[in-house]
C-alpha cells in the first residue's frame, strides 16, 4: 500500500529529550499499526536530531506503516539563549507553531497526506486549539506516571492541600495513592521551588486538558492499575507504554538522540555479568561540583565497575563544567568508563549491567522498570521524587540515595558506596532484581499482541481512523477536497499566512 492511502497522523513535540523520546516512540508504535506518522519539534533541535541519528528526509518504513520528519523554525537565530528560559521560549514557541503547523497541514495536504489527527506533548498545549480551529482532533501523549497526573489534576483543581507557604512539610494524600511526604509530591508545585515556569508550563496542560479526545500515557494497567482505573472515570485516558517497547517493529532504526551516543556496548561487553553500575541523571539535571566530587569517590571505594554518564551542559544553561577529580580515571583504570551520552536502552538491556543509578525522570524510570534492572534512586526535581517514592516503596526495585534538590543536602561518598553495596549484592538485591524481573515481564505482556497496552493503542488507531473518515464527510467531499476544506478553515480562523500553494514533493520510500 502506498503511504498516500494511510490515515496520516501529526506529532508535535516539545524539544526536549525526555519529551521527543516518548513522543517519537508513540509515532513508531502507531506507524507500525498501518498509520502515517510525520513527527514534528522546531528546527533547532531537528538539527541536533539529523546530526546524531539517521533521520532523513525520506519516508521510513515501519511495521505496516511508515514515519517521516519535518521539523519548523521557532522564529529565533541559531544561538538565541532565551531558548534555555521557558517563560520566554514556550510563548515563542506559541506564536509561530500556531501560524506554522497549520501551514505544515495545509502543505501536507495539498501533497497528498491529509492529516487526520495531531498529537502533543505537555508543554505545548496550544496544539489542541490548533487541531480545534482546524476542525481536527487532538490527542496528548502524557509523559510522566499516572501517579503524577493525578497530583497535578487534584492540584489543579484544588481538591486535596498540598505543601504551601503557611503548611511547607503536610503530606499529601491522593486517591489510590501510598501517603506522599511533602517532599515525594511533584516539586514543581513547591511553594519554593527554583523552577516555577516548569509549573505554568504542567498547568497550562492542565487549563487545556479537556480539548484533547484522548490522553494517551507512558505507562501500562498491572504497574499502576489503582491509579489508572480511578483517573479513567475522570480523564480519556488509555495507557499505552512501555512505549520504548515495539515488538511489531523491534528493530526500527529510527531515533530522536540530540546528541551521538558513545560507544559503550564493547566495554560492557569486556565485563563479566551484572557487574556494572550505570550511572546516568538524565538530559537535563545537572549537579554540583561537591556532589560530583562524592559520586565519584564512592564509585571508587566501591570497587565496582562502573559506566557514568558525564553530559556536557549547554552553554547558554549557566551551569559551570563538571570535573572529574584529579587522577580519578587513572585510579578507575579499566573498571570505569565516562561517556558523555550513552545508548541507554541497551546498557539497560546488557547482561554486564547490576544496577542504575538514576535521576528517576519517567522515561528512564520506565526503561529500568522494563529492562528488569534495579535502580539507585537519586531524585533531583519534579516529578523524579515520585517517581523514587514509587521505584523504592510501591515497585520494590530500588535503593533510596537521596530525597531530592530541595533537602540541599550532600550525600557523602560512604552513602554512596552503602548504597551501591546495598543495589548489587546481598539479599535486598537479589529481591530487587527478582521484582525488576516481575515488572519486566509485565511490561512485556502489556505491549505484546493482545496485552492491555497493546489493545489501547489498537483502539486509538481504530478511533483516529474513525474519526478520519468524520472530517472527511462533514467536508462531504473526497480526501483531496477535505484538505482544501481545511485550508478555507485556516483561513477563516486567521491562524495562518496562507502563501501560493506548492507543487507536490514526490515522496520516496526507502528501506
Ligand atoms: O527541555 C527541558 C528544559 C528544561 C529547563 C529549561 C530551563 C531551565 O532553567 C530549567 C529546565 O526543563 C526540562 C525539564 C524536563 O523535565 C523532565 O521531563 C520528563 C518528562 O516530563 C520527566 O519525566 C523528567 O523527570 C523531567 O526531568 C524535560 C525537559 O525536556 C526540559
Ligand atoms: O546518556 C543517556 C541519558 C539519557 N538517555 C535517554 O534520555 C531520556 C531521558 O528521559 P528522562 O525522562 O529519564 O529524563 P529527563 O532527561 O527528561 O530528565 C531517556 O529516554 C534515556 O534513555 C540516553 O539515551 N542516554
Amino acid at each position: 500500500m502506498g503511504s498516500e492511502a494511510l490515515v496520516h497522523v501529526l506529532l508535535v513535540s516539545f524539544p526536549g529529550q525526555g519529551h521527543v523520546n516518548p513522543l517519537l516512540r508513540l509515532g513508531k508504535r502507531l506507524a507500525s499499526k498501518g498509520l502515517l506518522v510525520t513527527f514534528t519539534t522546531p528546527e533547532s533541535i531537528g538539527k541536533a536530531m539529523r546530526k546524531a541519528s539517521n533521520i532523513g528526509e525520506e519516508l521510513s518504513p515501519v511495521g505496516d506503516g511508515f514515519i517521516r520528519f519535518e521539523f519548523f523554525e521557532d522564529g529565533w537565530d541559531e544561538d538565541e539563549i532565551r531558548r534555555q528560559d521557558l517563560d520566554q521560549y514556550l510563548p515563542q514557541l506559541e506564536k509561530v507553531g500556531k501560524v506554522l503547523i497549520p501551514e505544515m497541514i495545509r502543505r501536507n495536504g495539498e501533497q497528498g497526506r491529509p492529516v487526520s489527527c495531531l498529537i502533543n506533548n505537555p508543554f505545548i498545549p496550544w496544539v489542541s486549539d490548533v487541531a480545534d480551529s482546524l476542525g481536527l482532533p487532538s490527542a496528548m501523549l502524557w509523559v510522566q506516571s499516572c501517579a503524577c497526573f493525578t497530583a497535578y489534576y487534584h492540584y489543579y483543581h484544588g481538591l486535596v492541600p498540598f505543601p504551601s507557604e503557611t503548611a511547607m512539610e503536610i503530606d499529601v494524600q491522593l486517591p489510590c495513592m501510598p501517603l506522599l511526604k511533602h517532599d515525594e509530591t511533584p516539586s514543581f508545585l513547591y511553594p519554593t521551588t527554583p523552577y516555577p515556569f516548569l509549573r505554568r508550563a504542567i498547568m497550562g496542560q492542565y487549563k487545556n486538558l479537556d480539548k484533547p479526545f484522548c490522553i494517551l500515557m507512558d505507562t501500562f494497567q498491572e504497574l499502576e492499575h489503582e491509579n489508572i482505573e480511578y483517573m479513567s472515570k475522570i480523564s480519556p485516558i488509555k495507557t499505552v507504554g512501555p512505549l520504548f517497547k515495539n515488538p511489531k517493529a523491534p528493530n526500527a532504526a529510527v531515533k530522536g538522540d540530540f546528541m551521538k551516543a558513545d560507544d559503550c556496548v564493547g566495554w560492557l561487553d569486556s565485563k563479566p555479568a551484572s557487574s556494572v553500575v550505570y550511572v546516568s541523571f538524565g538530559s537535563v539535571v545537572y549537579l554540583k561540583q561537591d556532589q560530583w566530587d562524592e559520586i565519584a569517590f564512592g564509585l571508587l571505594n566501591s570497587g565496582v565497575n562502573f559506566l557514568w554518564v558525564m553530559k556536557p551542559p549547554h552553554k547558554d544553561s549557566g551551569y559551570e563544567v563538571l570535573r572529574l577529580p584529579e587522577g580519578f580515571l587513572e585510579k578507575a583504570g579499566d573498571k570505569g568508563k565516562v561517556v558523555q551520552w550513552s545508548p541507554q536502552e541497551q546498557v539497560l538491556a546488557h547482561p554486564s549491567v547490576a544496577c542504575f543509578v538514576t535521576h528517576c525522570g519517567w522515561n528512564s524510570t520506565m526503561e529500568a522498570l522494563t529492562s528488569g534492572m534495579p535502580v539507585v534512586a537519586f531524585p533531583q526535581w519534579g516529578d523524579q521524587v515520585t517517581d523514587a517514592k514509587y521505584l523504592v516503596d510501591v515497585f520494590k526495585v530500588g535503593v533510596r540515595m537521596c530525597r531530592g534538590e530541595a533537602e540541599n543536602k550532600l550525600i557523602t561518598r560512604d552513602v554512596v558506596e552503602q548504597c551501591l553495596r546495598e543495589a548489587t549484592c546481598g539479599p535486598k538485591a537479589e529481591e530487587m532484581k527478582q521484582n525488576a524481573m516481575k515488572w519486566s515481564a509485565a511490561a512485556e505482556a502489556a505491549v505484546a499482541e493482545g496485552g492491555s497496552s497493546d489493545r489501547n493503542i489498537q483502539a486509538f488507531v481504530d478511533e483516529v481512523k474513525r474519526r478520519s473518515l468524520e472530517v472527511l464527510a462533514a467536508s462531504g467531499k473526497s480526501a483531496a477536497n477535505g484538505v482544501a476544506d481545511l485550508t478555507d478553515k485556516v483561513a477563516a480562523n486567521g491562524v495562518a499566512e496562507l502563501g501560493e500553494p506548492k507543487v507536490n514533493g514526490e515522496l520516496k520510500v526507502v528501506s
